[in-house]
């Protein structure tokens, strides 16, 4: 009886991108790390900004003094105020016990203070309307520059925020002659300007880190059979050995090479030849279980790492996939179907030191004496 094989996986292709509101990607389809990696990235970039407006905050006493000498002796407290919380964020956000979460709620909630500090400078100078504009566009740009590590939405709640700042304080203060038109005319549209340019910023940024995703997972990935490559597979297999002697379990690795490869090409053509490489993979995949580490070592090579299996337990699994290799067939485009065998080496190794290279020159070793004893078998280093 003949089996035709599964099919191997495809390399994956990229996630879609799924757009939400405003085309920007729904929260879903961004991986979950996706804010700790924005705010990690922005973070330097952010503190140094805190410092900054934290200084410049404070210089700008001696500019309330030009504007207003009597009202600036009134605002000195607040400039200075506005300085330390600047630079108490600045210097939170670096301190190890401060998760990204609560950073970026604590930026946030600063963000808004400064605000709120801000505008009760405004309030008690008397220098107009004019330096009340100079201040918010300023103060829009500090929000700007201060919150790039936060998500969108918070981004976009806390400009909304600074806006209602000076009109919310008018509310709660009826004595205040706040002239609302005025600042309307200046506020809000500053607001939409910096929202406009917070939008295109974090679409770049959002665009930039698919980028790397796929980068990253191209570089993981052999592009034939969606296999991990040798290289990601070296990665993890130096974790999986450590981890087994960490629980004093054994590991097994499998080498598997298919046999007469070359014939297949050199008889059918290349293309079949990577035909046959996916289904010996699809093979290999189904018979390993989900945490077995799987990799394509190259050409017709695949090397297979198991955790927690003594000899006899991977004897028989390599066994198994020997039978299911030999088993099936791969259909021809023109009618028909090739057959092709593989050899196996393995090797296992206790819960001691044994260190990666070591096995992987074990299973090799094993895996030539295989192919030397003519093939379509499985052999176990002796050690
Ligand atoms: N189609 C295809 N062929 C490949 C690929 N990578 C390597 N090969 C071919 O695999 C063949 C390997 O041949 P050999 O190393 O002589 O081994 P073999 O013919 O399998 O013989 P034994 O291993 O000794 O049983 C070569 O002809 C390579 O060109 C690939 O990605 N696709």
């Amino acid at each position: 009886m003949s089996h035709h094989l599964p099919t191997a996986t495809p390399p994956e292709a990229p996630p879609p991108s799924i757009a939400g509101p405003l085309g920007l990607p729904a929260p879903q389809a961004l991986p979950n790390g996706f804010l700790d990696a924005k705010f990690h990235d922005r973070r330097r970039y952010s503190q140094r900004m805190w410092q900054l407006s934290g200084l410049f905050a404070t210089g700008m006493w001696v500019w309330d003094y030009v504007i207003d000498a009597s009202g600036a002796q009134h605002t000195i407290g607040l400039r200075i105020g506005m300085g330390l919380l600047a630079l108490a964020v600045a210097w939170s956000m670096a301190h190890p016990a401060m998760s990204p979460r609560n950073a970026r709620l604590m930026i946030f909630a600063a963000a808004f203070m400064f605000d709120v500090l801000f505008f009760d400078i405004l309030l008690r100078l008397n220098g107009g309307f004019i330096y009340g504009i100079g201040g918010y566009m300023y103060f829009q740009m500090a929000g700007f520059l201060v919150l790039q590590g936060l998500s969108f939405p918070l981004i976009m709640s806390a400009h909304i925020l600074f806006s209602l700042g000076p009109h919310l304080q008018a509310l709660l203060n009826p004595q205040l002659a706040f002239p609302h038109l005025l600042y309307a005319v200046q506020i809000w549209p500053a607001t939409g300007l910096a929202i406009a340019a917070q939008y295109a910023l974090y679409r770049e940024y959002v665009h930039g880190y698919q980028l790397r995703l796929q980068l990253a997972e191209m570089a993981m990935q052999d592009p034939l059979t969606g296999a991990m490559n040798r290289r990601a597979f070296r990665d993890g297999a130096t974790g999986l050995i450590a981890n087994a002697q960490r629980q004093r379990q054994g590991v097994a690795l499998l080498m598997m090479d298919a046999d007469f490869f070359k014939r297949i090409n050199d008889e059918h053509g290349h293309a079949m030849g990577d035909a046959v490489l996916r289904q010996l993979t699809a093979i290999m995949q189904d018979v390993l279980r989900r945490n077995d580490l799987f990799c394509r070592w190259g050409g017709e090579e695949f090397v297979a790492l198991l955790q927690g299996m003594a000899a006899e337990d991977a004897l028989e699994v390599a066994e198994r996939i020997r039978q299911r290799v030999q088993q099936a067939e791969v259909p021809l485009p023109q009618g028909g179907s090739v057959r092709i065998t593989v050899s196996i080496g393995v090797a296992a190794a206790k819960a001691d030191d044994t260190e990666l290279e070591q096995l992987i020159y074990a299973a090799d070793t094993a895996l030539y004496r295989a192919k030397f004893a003519g093939r379509n078998q499985v052999s176990l280093s002796v050690n």
